[in-house]
């Protein structure tokens, strides 16, 4: 009789290999402390075979669970019952094909298509993951939850807690390091939100001490079911091409925790015989937030069968921490130097064969703008997808008649601050919010026309600028 479970916790380290039972809270393995997986025994799971299997359980759309654009592929990642699952109808979100960005990108026409995850409830595709390790927390009887975040993570736990009432949000931000948008979103929904003195990577170190010391449980996405949620996106990626892979993903890179788990969702996908072919997945650092780029590009760091050369990395954060260097973008969902989840995104690199490229704050807002035109619009963090593409196009990397999937993580008005000083006319917005950060011209601005409230000059506006 066999007593492992189907689903289970594994480090992701061969070396180490150790499982833990899904009733343990952990964001670390306990053994040699590398990162953990949620993984399945597919054989005893009864997998589905064909899409036509995935497909056939959200017929009916009025059980929540198949209204979730999240669990409704919850045979994908099968870790918890259907009635322990926490839902708030979260992941329908859509895949747009987008011709008036891919001509910016330099794709051909219909070759560009734009993953619309600010369309999520709290306006970012964290909820996509905050629901499976909500889940989880709820299945282990957690009374407190608690994240460090650029934002968009406390906003989505902030939600979360709200809604249901089953736990307290504990939310530790950098003073002074999070958008209004999204610091309005974790105050309004209720969290307890601890400003804490240094930046995203300071707050981290912070609450995994604070959770570990307080028994509270973690949900960045160090949390492995985080990562399980996040596979959806994927999924819906697939669903939407009619399960037929695009060559690329395009994702922004700040704690890695996408582009980790879009790795693994394609490589299980290919294990249960699903897709036949994997894409590639570029992943993108703001310039001022760089240190896969660094890595990967510079330093040489691969996955390399699970024996990363961890001297490396450490020999680059010692580096960085001699002196004392801060990340500094205006994209700042990614203004992150400590990516959490590097080793997993290593290993998705490898499985997809991916590239990695930095891009400017003023490529990033160019391409958000080039986003915005077209109706839906993101925050600047997820228009580095965008900007990367872009430059993976110039250098010849991606072709013209290549089908690229960006993915745009949260939405625009999470940080309109940004937005409003890259249209603006007055000089010193500009200065004080861009310039400040390197940006030089708003190549694609959209500025407001004053006009004196008279109908001559009105009509007068209209009749030059509509
Ligand atoms: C809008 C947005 N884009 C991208 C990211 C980075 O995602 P990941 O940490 O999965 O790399 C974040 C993370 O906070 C985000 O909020």
């Amino acid at each position: 009789m066999t007593t492992t479970p189907a689903a289970f916790q594994r480090c992701i380290s061969p070396e180490c290999g150790h499982t833990y039972d899904l009733s343990q809270t952990l964001v670390a393995c306990p053994e040699c402390g590398d990162l953990l997986d949620i993984a399945y025994d597919w054989d005893r799971l009864s997998p589905p075979k064909t899409w036509k299997d995935i497909e056939a359980n959200w017929a009916k759309r009025t059980n929540p669970l198949n209204f979730s654009g999240v669990w409704r592929f919850r045979s994908l990642f099968p870790f918890a019952k259907d009635e322990q699952i926490v839902t708030v109808g979260e992941g329908q979100t859509l895949l747009q094909q987008a011709d008036e960005v891919a001509k910016f990108v330099g794709l051909n026409a219909g070759k560009l298509h734009l993953q619309y995850e600010g369309m999520n409830p709290s306006g970012s595709f964290k909820d996509n993951g905050m629901t499976a390790a909500f889940t989880h927390a709820n299945m282990v009887g957690a009374k407190r939850a608690a994240c460090a975040s650029t934002g968009n993570t406390s906003a989505s736990l902030a939600m979360y807690c709200g809604v249901t009432r089953l736990m307290k949000a504990v939310i530790f931000i950098g003073s002074g390091k999070i958008s209004y948008g999204k610091l309005s979103q974790a105050l309004d929904y209720g969290a307890l939100t601890l400003q804490i003195a240094g930046d995203f990577d300071d707050a981290m170190a912070r609450v995994k001490e604070v959770s570990k010391d307080m028994g509270i449980y973690l949900v960045n996405s160090v949390n492995p079911f985080r990562l399980e949620g996040q596979k959806s996106v994927m999924f819906r990626v697939l669903e939407a091409l009619q399960w037929e892979p695009p060559d690329w993903i395009v994702v922004p890179g700040g704690n890695l925790g996408n582009s980790s788990a879009f790795g693994k969702a394609f490589a299980e996908l290919k294990e249960l015989g699903l897709i036949s072919r994997i894409p590639r997945l570029a992943v993108i650092n703001a310039s001022g937030a760089d240190t896969l780029d660094q890595l990967y590009n510079q330093h040489d760091v691969r996955w390399n069968d699970g024996h990363y050369p961890r001297h490396k990395i450490a020999a680059y954060y010692e580096k960085m921490d001699a002196d004392h260097a801060k990340a500094s973008t205006l994209a700042s969902a990614i203004e992150i130097n400590r990516p959490v989840n590097l080793h997993k995104c290593l290993r998705a690199l490898n499985d997809c064969d991916g590239v990695v490229r930095q891009v400017s704050d003023q490529e990033i807002l160019d391409a958000k703008s080039r986003v915005g035109s077209g109706g839906m619009g993101c925050e600047p963090a997820s228009a580095a997808s965008v900007a990367g593409a872009k430059v993976l196009r110039e250098q010849g990397i991606i072709a013209p008649s290549d089908r690229v999937v960006c993915i745009l993580t949260g939405h625009l008005l999470k940080d309109p601050n940004a937005t409003v000083a890259y249209h603006t006319t007055d000089q010193e917005t500009f200065n004080s919010v861009l310039g400040s950060r390197g940006v030089k011209r708003a190549t694609f601005a959209n500025r407001a026309v004053a006009v004196k409230n008279d109908m001559n000059d009105i009509v007068q506006a209209i009749q030059l600028y509509g």
